[in-house]
């Protein structure tokens, strides 16, 4: 006979028993009571391969955490009220620090329309965590994202402690949607779908490379309906949520991709790649310091930048854009901190 009980004992048993295998990691979440941050840890603490979770927001991250905390996997969860000596401790010793602190879209807004409240948070938690924990690798989702990085590089350059090796945009989202969108048009298994995904995170930063998937054949209206998908996919969730907010529960399975693999990589696995908007060379000629593209992790964060490979035409128009708008949205992000050092 089925017994539930019988199933979560076997289940925590062989968690317990592949945490065993490796490393046990802390990981932190600011933002944490959030849309973003409470599924987010919720997956977070299923992970055997975190021990700790430390919870932080600005409000309620004690009650999230009091609540994760009976799911009954190993990991210890601490919730922090918000003062600046709990942030400290909340980001001490992590090996995963990620940011989904921030307001989401509603409809009509870009995610530039975010800039004004969130480039001040997203600098003040950086620098908090530059103070902390200056190591740990950070990892940004709020919004948006093509300024928040670079405020966050310029943050930590600012304390002496920038290392674009442990700096990453979470663009995990737009491969996690273009797997899913191209199996739906094709009737296929979104698992066996791998789209590369390159630019930024907004609009026509965001530059699916369908001619390296599996159905390089999409053309003409098709492939014009799917890559405006792909791009503006976080669109259709702000509409249909229709003044609620953005995407949560995807998004906090792709935060959750991001940082598992990074916790995968840090214990040695090899060959573990994800897209991610980090400092890149790849279009710094055309002043371009930050992209999105495939990186292969390592213990230390990025192991190594993948180039964006054969392209054809199209996405070359389609790349000429993207940089267009990321140089400005980057530019935005670097002028704020100058303007706007933090305290
Ligand atoms: N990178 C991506 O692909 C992606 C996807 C979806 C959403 N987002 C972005 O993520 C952000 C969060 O979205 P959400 O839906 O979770 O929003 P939300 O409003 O539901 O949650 C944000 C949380 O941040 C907290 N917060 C605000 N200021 C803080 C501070 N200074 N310190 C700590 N916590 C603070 C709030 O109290 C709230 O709990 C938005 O900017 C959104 O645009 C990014
Ligand atoms: O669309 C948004 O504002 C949130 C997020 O960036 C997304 O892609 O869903």
């Amino acid at each position: 006979m089925f017994s539930l009980r019988r199933t979560t004992q076997n289940l925590a048993q062989k968690r317990a028993f592949s945490a065993s295998a490796s490393q046990y990691y802390k990981v932190a979440v600011l933002g944490a009571a959030g849309g973003i941050g409470q599924p987010l840890s919720l997956l977070l603490k299923l992970s055997p391969k975190v021990t700790e979770l430390a919870l932080y927001d600005v409000r309620g991250a004690p009650g999230v955490a009091a609540d994760i905390s009976h799911v009954n996997t190993n990991s210890v969860v601490k919730g922090y009220a918000p003062s600046e000596e709990n942030l400290a401790e909340a980001l001490k010793g992590a090996e995963v620090v990620l940011i989904p602190a921030g307001v989401p879209r509603k409809p009509g807004m870009s995610r530039d329309d975010l800039f004004n409240t969130n480039a001040s948070i997203v600098r003040d938690l950086a620098d908090a965590t530059a103070k902390a924990n200056p190591t740990a690798k950070l990892c940004i989702i709020a919004n948006p994202v093509n300024s928040t990085v670079p405020i966050c590089a310029e943050v930590y350059k600012r304390r002496g402690v920038y290392n674009p090796k442990t700096l990453f945009g979470v663009t995990t989202l737009d491969v996690v949607r273009a797997s899913r969108f191209i199996s739906e048009l094709k009737s296929t298994d979104p698992a066996n779908e791998k789209v590369t995904v390159v630019g930024g995170h907004s609009g026509v930063t965001i530059v699916p490379l369908l001619s390296q998937s599996n159905h390089p054949d999409i053309s003409g209206e098709a492939r014009d309906a799917l890559v405006n998908r792909i791009q503006f996919g976080g669109d259709e969730v702000v509409k249909a949520k229709d003044g609620a907010g953005s995407a949560t529960l995807s998004m906090a399975l792709a935060g959750f991709r991001m940082a598992e693999s990074l916790l995968r990589a840090k214990d040695g696995e090899t060959g573990v790649v994800e897209p991610t908007f980090v400092e890149s060379p790849l279009f710094k000629d055309q002043g371009v310091d930050f992209f999105a593209s495939n990186v292969e992790l390592g213990p230390d964060g990025v192991k190594e930048i993948r180039g964006i490979g054969d392209i054809n035409a199209y996405e070359k128009d389609l790349l000429s854009a993207c940089v267009q708008d990321l140089k400005k949205n980057i530019e935005k992000g670097v002028k704020f901190v100058e303007a706007n050092p933090p305290k």
